[in-house]
């Protein structure tokens, strides 16, 4: 009874703070409710069926278990033979507590001394029974109560007894809170918006003075700028100006910059929330955030309103799920929908949506009068690196001697996000050597932190040692000799983070699109570890799983996705998007078979050149055991080549690259498998996934060159 009080008390709690009925007459779109069958206004759904039955098996299970344990030595007995028993004066000292009692009978059997011996019992007294008459018999049975007499009224013991139920019910509530608070919220505050307080017009310190290297992309937002500067000019004739605007790029190359920059230049209230925030476990709270969200927004319009990650809850309905259940993800989206279309744009509210995945988005979102206007930000190409550098090293005193320049060339494929990185690494750098200005010696430092990981102090055995070199020799030479492939730039066998040794190409230039020749060129030299291991010592290791996996990745990619294979032809089979692969059982057989043709004709190449070089790759290894660390020039001299941009760097070598994509390509070898044994991937696993992280994702304009960009990394 208690307990269902107390139940209907959370129910009332649990509603979402703002009353449904506030929106009632309001001209909200009616599709609305209709949108969202039995969760009106998004109110949370608790299942309290679900709630109840628990508790009933939860108490259940407490009475077997406590009646198993009061068994054992212990004697029950009913309740009337307990009176009996106290009036024939033959139990001794009891032990009580609320209802249950324990105590020592006297033991039909004598001992043979005469004295009495006493078993052990316990009895329950029942609700109903008259306990002040308990007392009293006893008392005149000089028994001794030892803890809490029992004159405890009929409610409070019923409560005792219901006390494991309220603390089971109280353990479930606070589950549900803090599930809910995680995510932002709390069950009080289910629906409120933590977004929901903006940051002021004028205190959005950011302005387009703060991204450098992406002018095209700010010239698009300039526009928006004027007109949340002042909205009349463009009522009074008529314009409308997008509702949305979509940011899509790879991660870190300054999207959430742009929209703050824009609330900066502007001088407009900021918004902004992470897409993921929205969603909850109980469905309806995303729908109510997004209002409450909106809602503030329009009272101090003009302003923006910027949603990260919106490929969260936008994505394709019925496609791969996002987080969070299915429905609320898809109330969100709806909410957000709802929103847009809301605003007669008279409003002023502008909202600026980032994702790194616009091909996933729900074409919903993209329609006229919504994201109606997509703003693609990409990779900057090295005159925009130089301008990041710029921003970035603006209040940071550097040696004269360091160039930017020349810092934006050797840091192809990074983000505004891995550059600002860079310059803070080389400062830290500098300011524990105890330097007043950082200099190009802190920057390469940095540098080779960033793109190889931190050293790591392990003492490698001599013999694993050799072994890795030989490995990492391999990747080198292989990158060396192939026609076509991204210069060497550093050789290492000290081990950082996961990785044993590391082998880093990069080409000179950045490049969007790779030819089918570099491609097999990238997966020899990726199996050129494994290779240069099977030929020096006969049997392979563990080491390889890295370079396994890319290689992996590119010959399907080859086959499934770039139609580089004759056998499958130009399609699409393993969509870039993480969808199931479209094709039939027999096609997908077919690029399996044409990946490993590739793959083992790429070995084949390997073992050959290897073994045809052997001296080269001897003379790489005791360059590396002496030195550790090799850069270009060792690298290739231990080699006895001239680099790529030497004298003798012949010109077929150059790819025929078109703009760049500075890939640093390193292979790492975890250090120690997976508890010994490495995770192994089955053939037909489609490998689309390598996509998530944004890193094979096409770059510049979307899509258009499906660059590969197989994971640069490539680390023994
Ligand atoms: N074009 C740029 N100019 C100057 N700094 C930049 C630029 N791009 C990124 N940065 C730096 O990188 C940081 C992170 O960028 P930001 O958070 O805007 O990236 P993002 O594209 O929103 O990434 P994500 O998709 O991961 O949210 C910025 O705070 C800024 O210091
Ligand atoms: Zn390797």
């Amino acid at each position: 009874m208690c307990a269902a009080m107390w139940g209907s008390d959370a129910v009332e709690r649990s509603g979402p703070p703002q009353a449904p009925e506030k929106d009632k007459g309001k001209g909200k779109p009616p599709w609305r409710s209709e949108g969202l069958p039995g969760t009106p206004g998004g109110r949370p759904k608790i299942n309290w069926w679900r709630f109840v039955v628990t508790l009933l098996v939860v108490y259940a299970g407490f009475f077997v278990v406590s009646s198993f344990v009061d068994s054992g030595s212990v004697e029950t007995i009913s309740y009337t033979e307990f009176t009996n028993q106290v009036n024939a004066k033959n139990v001794k000292d009891i032990y009580a507590e609320g209802l249950s009692v324990e105590g020592d009978l006297r033991s039909a059997v004598k001992n043979p001394d005469g004295g009495a011996s006493y078993t052990r019992f316990a009895t329950e007294i029942p609700a109903f029974a008259n306990t002040d008459q308990l007392d009293q018999q006893l008392s005149t049975g000089q028994v001794v109560i030892t803890s809490k007499p029992i004159t405890r009224g009929f409610f409070s013991n019923l409560l005792l007894s219901l006390l494991p139920v309220l603390l089971l019910a109280g353990l479930w509530i606070w589950i549900m809170r803090r599930g809910a608070s995680m995510m932002g919220g709390g069950l009080g505050g289910l629906g409120k918006s933590k977004a929901a307080k903006p940051v002021e017009a004028g205190q959005v310190r950011v302005t387009f003075e703060d991204v450098a290297g992406i002018d095209e992309v700010e010239n698009e937002l300039v526009e928006i700028v004027d007109y949340l500067k002042d909205p009349g000019k463009y009522r009074r004739l008529g314009a409308k100006l997008p509702k949305g605007v979509l940011l899509a790029g790879p991660p870190g190359t300054g999207k959430t910059l742009l929209a703050r920059a824009v609330a900066g230049e502007a001088k407009v209230p900021y918004f902004s929330a992470s897409a993921s925030e929205f969603i909850e476990m109980i469905v309806g709270v995303g729908a109510s955030r997004v209002r409450d969200l909106f809602e503030e927004a329009r009272k101090v319009a003009p302003s923006i309103v910027f949603i990260d990650e919106i490929d969260a809850i936008g994505r394709a309905r019925g496609g791969a799920g996002g987080i969070g259940g299915h429905d609320e993800r898809e109330q969100t989206l709806n909410q957000i929908l709802t929103e847009m279309d809301g605003f007669s744009g008279a409003e002023g509210v502008i909202v600026i949506g980032a994702t790194n995945r616009p091909e996933i988005l729900d074409p919903a979102l993209l329609r006229p009068g919504r994201f109606d206007r997509t703003v693609q930000v990409g990779l900057p190409d090295a005159a925009g690196r130089t301008a990041i550098l710029a921003v970035h090293t603006r209040g940071v005193p550097m040696d004269a001697k360091v160039s930017l320049d020349q810092l934006a060339k050797t840091t192809p494929g990074m983000t505004g996000a891995d550059l600002a990185n860079l310059v803070n690494e080389a400062a830290l750098l500098a300011a524990k050597r105890g330097k007043e200005k950082v200099t190009m010696a802190d920057f390469a430092d940095a540098l080779e932190k960033l793109q190889l990981g931190a050293a790591r102090s392990i003492v490698m055995p001599e013999e694993e040692r050799t072994r890795t070199a030989f490995h990492e020799a391999g990747h080198a030479l292989l990158g060396m000799l192939q026609p076509g492939a991204d210069p060497v730039r550093k050789i290492s066998i000290i081990p950082r983070g996961r990785a044993l040794g590391v082998t880093l190409s990069t080409p000179d230039t950045d490049r969007y699109a790779y030819d089918e020749q570099y491609l097999r060129g990238r997966i020899t030299g990726a199996l050129g570890g494994m290779a240069a291991e099977q030929v020096v010592f006969g049997v392979i290791t563990t080491g390889a799983e890295n370079d396994l996996e890319q290689v992996t990745m590119i010959a399907r990619g080859m086959v499934g996705r770039w139609g580089m294979s004759e056998k499958v032809g130009p399609l699409t089979i393993l969509p870039n998007d993480g969808q199931r692969p479209q094709a039939s059982p027999a096609t997908l057989a077919t690029v399996d078979e044409e990946a490993r043709r590739i793959v083992d004709e790429c070995y084949e190449r390997a073992l050959q050149v290897l073994g045809d070089n052997r001296d080269k790759l001897d003379a790489i290894v005791a360059a590396l055991l002496e030195h550790e660390t090799l850069d270009e020039a060792g690298a290739y001299a231990a080699a006895g080549l001239s680099t790529p941009n030497g004298s003798g760097g012949s010109a077929d070598r150059r790819p025929a690259a078109v703009e760049a994509r500075p890939t640093a390509f390193t292979q790492a070898h975890p250090v120690a498998p997976a508890e010994g044994v490495p995770a192994t991937t089955p053939e037909s696993e489609p490998v689309t996934a390598d996509t998530e992280a944004g890193q094979g994702a096409p770059v510049g304009e979307s899509g258009q060159h499906p660059s590969t960009d197989p994971q640069p990394q490539h680390q023994r």
